[in-house]
């Protein structure tokens, strides 16, 4: 595993008058998700590309476990990156198995039979049982199918970093979120630190630990899918986030954010009485077990010691929304 650090990272292509990437500094925790979501041209690829070195920064660092990786060679770099793009590029005379094990023999390292149980390991592990798929062609595999490959190829190296700029983008929506649900799974598995490109928030909140937003080249606010939600920096960010919709919000924010220690709507004699939930859930799920069950409300419960937190009722988590789109702190010249 590894963290990767930006430090006042700046590219600034030649001929150009404003920097791609202005002086972005932040982490992206070991074995966590990080996604990087803009608008159009706001330097995502550009920043994601500088950490395996397809790109040249023009100045700052980019430290992976306390080592700036602008003083190592760059190929002995990215054999500890994986890389997945939208265009899969798999090898077309090749079969799946060779497609796979080809970046780990160019890696070198590893001896014929590691490589050949690890092709299988790597198969499985994206969902492709091998036996039915090593010997394929890439044309004979669905679009998702393929992206899976690409998926088990970038991990062929089992490399600590990977880096996916909207791998899933070409994908329908299905296929789409059962890609991210596949990573999600995997992610489980082997703890990756991951730097993903997305346009779609939605997968942006699904997949991400971190979401990191862009406007013009700098890094406008990076927190939890949560944080984004209730604080937006401004209102770009706001309106990118969707925090306009309240489904999103009830889907994404706690029931802790709703909270109330004593609801008009439960006489006191009856605070025992109320279903409880748990305090890890949404306001979505309290809302709909409030209607499901006609509840006047729930006590919610801390998860690991089942102690009362307090009570959400309706209106608690009508006022937590209220409250949260009123939350706007435009910081002075902010400009977007
Ligand atoms: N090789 C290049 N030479 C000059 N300018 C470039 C080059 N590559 C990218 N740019 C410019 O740098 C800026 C950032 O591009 P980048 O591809 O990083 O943005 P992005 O956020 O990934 O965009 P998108 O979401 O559309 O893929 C854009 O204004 C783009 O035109």
């Amino acid at each position: 595993m590894a963290q990767i650090r930006f430090h006042e990272i700046t590219k600034k292509y030649p001929g150009t008058s404003t920097p791609a990437v202005n002086a972005v500094t932040f982490d992206v925790p070991e074995g966590s998700t990080c996604m990087l979501v803009g608008t159009s041209g706001s330097g995502k690829t550009t920043l994601l590309r500088m950490v395996n070195r397809l790109i040249e920064p023009t100045s700052g660092e980019i430290i992976i476990d306390g080592k700036n990786i602008l003083q190592e060679n760059p190929i002995q770099l990215r054999r500890r990156i994986g890389y997945v793009i939208q265009q899969v590029g798999l090898f077309p005379h090749m079969t799946i198995a060779e497609n796979v094990r080809v970046t780990a023999e160019i890696a070198g390292g590893w001896s014929k039979e590691k490589l050949a149980s690890r092709v299988d390991e790597l198969l499985e592990l994206v969902g492709l049982p091998a036996k039915e798929y090593r010997q394929r062609f890439p044309r004979q595999l669905s679009g998702g199918q393929q992206q899976r490959v690409g998926l088990a190829r970038a991990l062929a190296t089992d490399p600590a970093i990977l880096l996916m700029d909207e791998p899933f983008g070409a994908l329908d929506a299905i296929t789409r979120a059962r890609m991210q649900d596949e990573l999600l799974r995997i992610q489980r598995n082997v703890r990756k630190t991951i730097l993903f490109v997305s346009h779609d928030i939605e997968e942006a909140f699904k997949l991400g630990n971190q979401v990191a937003v862009m406007s013009e080249g700098k890094l406008i606010q990076i927190g939890s899918p949560v944080e984004l939600l209730a604080q937006p920096v401004n209102d770009f960010v706001r309106r990118l986030v969707g925090g306009d919709n309240i489904l999103r919000q009830l889907q994404y924010l706690p029931v802790a954010d709703a909270l109330d220690n004593r609801p008009e709507a439960v006489s006191s004699a009856h605070w025992g009485d109320v279903p409880t939930c748990s305090e890890d859930e949404t306001l979505l799920q309290a809302m709909l077990q409030l209607l499901e069950t006609n509840a006047p409300a729930l006590a919610v419960q801390r998860k690991d010691t089942d102690n009362l937190l307090g009570y959400v009722t309706l209106t608690s988590i009508n006022h937590a929304i209220t409250r949260v789109r009123g939350n706007q702190n435009v910081p002075e010249g902010t400009h977007i």
